[in-house]
């Protein structure tokens, strides 16, 4: 049985809907990426599982943890499961540390509050994870303040705390973005690292693809509120299917070559409150026919590969895949 399991969630703000029915499974130690532009629903995602959207969302659907339903729970058993199951780590440190705590401390109270360590094994405890995330000098540098540390150093310290818990479960939502790339990699480096030495999922949150191809070992692609593929990571490199896939793609920068962006995808996230009659993404797509901009493909499984949501589906090398996803009328 799967470990996560989301089924139709859906989510409304002030009437207009912005995730239309999300399905997704995560096993035991498995690494999912979510991946979309700014504005796709992915961080909306994570935030309704684990009740933390503000109260005038209108949330509808599954989300079951280690079976646990938590949609329409009671709030004391969401509360539960994300202190003690599922952690969570985001773009911004600083909106998880105490800037006026010493970060030893901060992660000795999380320490006690989830494990209910107290005195010496918390602070041994807490130096132990400062020096498992690559804080030099561990045990000397408990005793600093957030500010006497680099923003990557704050991140780690962040995931050092998100794992005080042991929690089954790690959401990483942005967690490199604001990071210059050299840390990036570092980061995502000590991501997958500690992933495969503690055996916890992960859920990673990213526009970019590359970042999430280095910790995933599957990753769900989202545009406007919907997954429109979803597929190993490996797949998912060597034959992207959804035209919006293929341009994430194009859009990851080259470093080697020296350049920024390669190709990024015209034009923009159509407004929830806007939303084209047919699929989402036809006004951006250049395979496109009027049939797209009329219909909307629904997810569905594949023979080959994880499900997908497109009429026209790109095969290797760009040429069109045998068996479209729905036959146009
Ligand atoms: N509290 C809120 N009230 C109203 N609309 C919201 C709220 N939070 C998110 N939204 C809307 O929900 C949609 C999905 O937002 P979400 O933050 O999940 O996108 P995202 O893919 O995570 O993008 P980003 O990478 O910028 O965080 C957007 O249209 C956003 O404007």
């Amino acid at each position: 049985m799967a470990f996560v399991s989301i089924r139709d969630l859906r989510v409304a703000f002030d009437g207009v809907q912005v995730l239309h029915g999300i399905d997704l499974d995560i096993r035991h130690g498995e690494a999912v990426g979510l991946v979309g532009e700014s504005g796709c629903g992915k961080s909306v995602t994570w935030l309704a599982a684990l009740g933390l959207l503000p109260g005038k969302a209108r949330v509808s659907g599954s989300v079951r943890i280690d079976g646990q339903e938590l949609i329409g729970a009671p709030r004391r058993t969401v509360e539960r499961m994300r202190g003690a199951r599922v952690a969570m780590i985001f773009q911004d440190p600083s909106s998880s540390l105490n800037p006026v705590q010493r970060v030893g401390r901060q992660i000795v109270e999380s320490l006690t509050l989830h494990r209910g360590l107290r005195g010496a094994a918390a602070r041994a405890e807490a130096v132990r994870l400062l020096d498992l995330v690559g804080i030099p000098s561990a045990a000397t540098r408990a005793d600093l303040y957030p500010h006497e540390f680099s923003g990557g150093q704050c991140q780690r310290i962040m995931i050092a705390m998100a794992l005080a818990g042991e929690p089954d479960l790690l959401i990483a939502d942005e967690p490199t973005t604001a990071l210059d790339a050299t840390i990036q990699a570092q980061i995502l480096d000590l991501l997958a690292r500690l992933r495969r030495e503690t055996g916890m999922a992960m859920v990673f949150i990213s526009h970019d693809l590359g970042a999430v191809s280095a910790v995933c070992d599957r990753a769900a692609v989202m545009y406007a509120g919907r997954v429109v593929e979803a597929d190993r990571i490996d797949r998912l490199f060597s034959a992207p299917r959804h035209p919006y896939t293929c341009g994430l793609f194009d859009a990851i920068p080259d470093l080697d070559a020296g350049r920024g962006r390669l190709r990024p995808i015209q034009g923009v996230v159509p407004d929830p409150k806007a939303l084209p009659v047919g699929c989402a993404f036809a006004p951006r797509c250049d395979r496109a026919t009027d049939f797209c901009h009329r219909h909307r493909p629904e997810l569905k499984p594949q023979a080959t590969g994880g499900p997908l949501a497109c009429f026209h589906p790109v095969g290797r090398d760009g040429a069109p895949l045998h068996a479209p996803v729905e036959e146009p009328a």
